[in-house]
């Protein structure tokens, strides 16, 4: 059996009344969609191709961060950018969803979540078009009240601003919202927002060791949440 590792005594408020939950690294694996997205972009502009392991440490900051870094790596001229994203944004909306795999774990934790009484939201930096696609495709969409993407409010994550607002959409204190996401751009937001935070093992992470981030909690699997709220609710 899987462990669930977090401190002995979690040091936030109890009970929960809610949880937000991010998309890219922690529902849904879409490193795929990113990936072919991106390369059916760079062959339009006849730039070379990037890889899997490349994208990966781009991803979770926002469309603007994942191209910016992507011409840099393929060395292009940043006056591209405009174009780059029209061509990509279009790419990528032909093709949402279609690489893109529901991790192990998350139906049976959106389960338990939902079965112990916590309203959820969906807070991700990606586009909400995309991120209302992508939830659908996936037979996501009806677990989560509240949506919200990377362009709904002035600033993305790791501003706490979003995590407020969907706090706020939400009806919920801050202290009593658990964030759930797979990036210190997440737990950033988190702390910072004043919400506790637990991250999954199997993310992205901006291609760093996630266990280096200030967190609450790591699980391995969603799956592994109901553990982790019996002991918080202990
Ligand atoms: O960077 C993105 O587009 C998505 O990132 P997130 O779902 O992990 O917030
Ligand atoms: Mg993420």
């Amino acid at each position: 059996m899987r462990r669930v590792t977090f401190p002995p005594r979690l040091p936030f408020p109890l009970p929960l009344r809610a949880a937000i939950l991010d998309l890219d690294g922690t529902l849904v694996d879409t490193l795929g969609d990113f990936t072919a997205a991106l390369n059916a972009m760079l062959a339009e502009l006849r730039l070379p191709p990037v890889g899997a392991g490349v994208v990966a440490g781009f991803i979770g900051k926002g469309t603007e961060h994942l191209l910016r870094e992507t011409l840099v790596h393929v060395g292009a001229a940043p006056s591209l950018f405009e174009h780059a994203m029209e061509v990509y944004l279009r790419a990528y909306r032909g093709l949402n969803g279609q690489a893109a795999i529901v991790y192990p774990g998350v139906v049976e934790g959106i389960a338990a979540l939902r079965a112990a009484g916590l309203r959820l939201a969906c807070l991700t930096n990606k586009p909400g078009e995309f991120a209302r696609g992508l939830l659908a495709a996936k037979g996501l969409a009806g677990d989560f009240g509240v949506v919200f993407g990377g362009d709904a409010f002035e600033r993305k994550k790791p501003d706490p601003l979003p995590l407020r607002k969907t706090c706020e959409a939400l009806g919920t204190e801050p202290a009593a919202t658990l964030m759930i996401g797979d990036s210190r751009n997440d737990a950033t937001a988190a702390r910072a927002a004043g919400c506790p935070v637990v991250l999954v093992t199997y993310g992205y992470n901006h291609g760093e060791p996630v266990r280096g981030v200030d967190a609450d909690g790591f699980v391995d699997s969603l799956a592994e949440l109901p553990e982790l709220l019996k002991r918080m609710r202990a």
